[in-house]
């Protein structure tokens, strides 16, 4: 279990806020971006092959963000937005200047083992990752076969990935047989420069 606020892995760090948004704060937050963001259906290059997201994705961001051979184009935040982009980046202690929502439509729909590790992101990124919607579990595991790690991401928390994690460790979001509301994640990132 994680201790709320810092902790110290092997090779990474984790910030822990588990109470950031009040629960009717993150409830409405959930209502507004299932609502407003335009969400998308995309295809990502897996083993060779175009494969469907088992999700529905959006990008904001000064920057193009590219992952996994899929490119979001640049496109400015609304404003409606921005008081909880401030409310990310000063929990944090940082600036972002991109953010990707990942929308889970029910247990079927998830994200496989991986580390945001993009070039663009710099050397050591701070992730901040606020969930809303149905609990699910979130899996870290180190790259060496050394430790795991499972956290249950409830409405309304905070989690900031930061340190050497994202070398050194994957994470996923597994599938679940379990019925399963939806959930969305919001993952506020800094990008240092565009993608090659
Ligand atoms: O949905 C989550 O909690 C994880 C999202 C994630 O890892 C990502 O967007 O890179
Ligand atoms: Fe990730």
């Amino acid at each position: 279990m994680l201790a709320n606020g810092a902790n110290t892995l092997r090779d990474g760090r984790l910030y822990w806020y588990p109470d950031f948004l009040a629960p009717a704060e993150a409830e409405t937050w959930q209502q507004r971006l299932t609502e407003q963001i335009p969400w998308r259906q995309q295809a990502i290059r897996l083993f060779g092959r175009w494969v469907d997201q088992p999700r529905l994705v959006a990008w904001f961001g000064t920057l193009d963000y590219r992952y996994s051979g899929l490119t979001l184009s640049a496109c400015p935040p609304p404003d409606w937005l921005k008081p909880l982009w401030q409310a990310c980046e000063q929990q944090a202690g940082r600036r972002f200047n991109g953010l990707l929502l990942n929308r889970y439509r029910d247990g079927q729909d998830g994200m496989g083992w991986h580390a945001d590790d993009e070039p663009e992101l710099g050397r050591d990124p701070v992730i901040a990752s606020l969930s809303l919607g149905q609990t699910r579990r979130f899996l870290l595991k180190h790259k060496d076969g050394g430790e795991r790690l499972a956290l249950a991401l409830p409405a309304g928390s905070l989690l900031v990935m930061a340190g050497a994690l994202q070398h050194h460790w994957l994470h996923a979001l597994p599938k679940t047989r379990r019925p399963c509301a939806e959930r969305i994640n919001l993952t506020f990132r800094y990008l240092y420069s565009s993608p090659a």
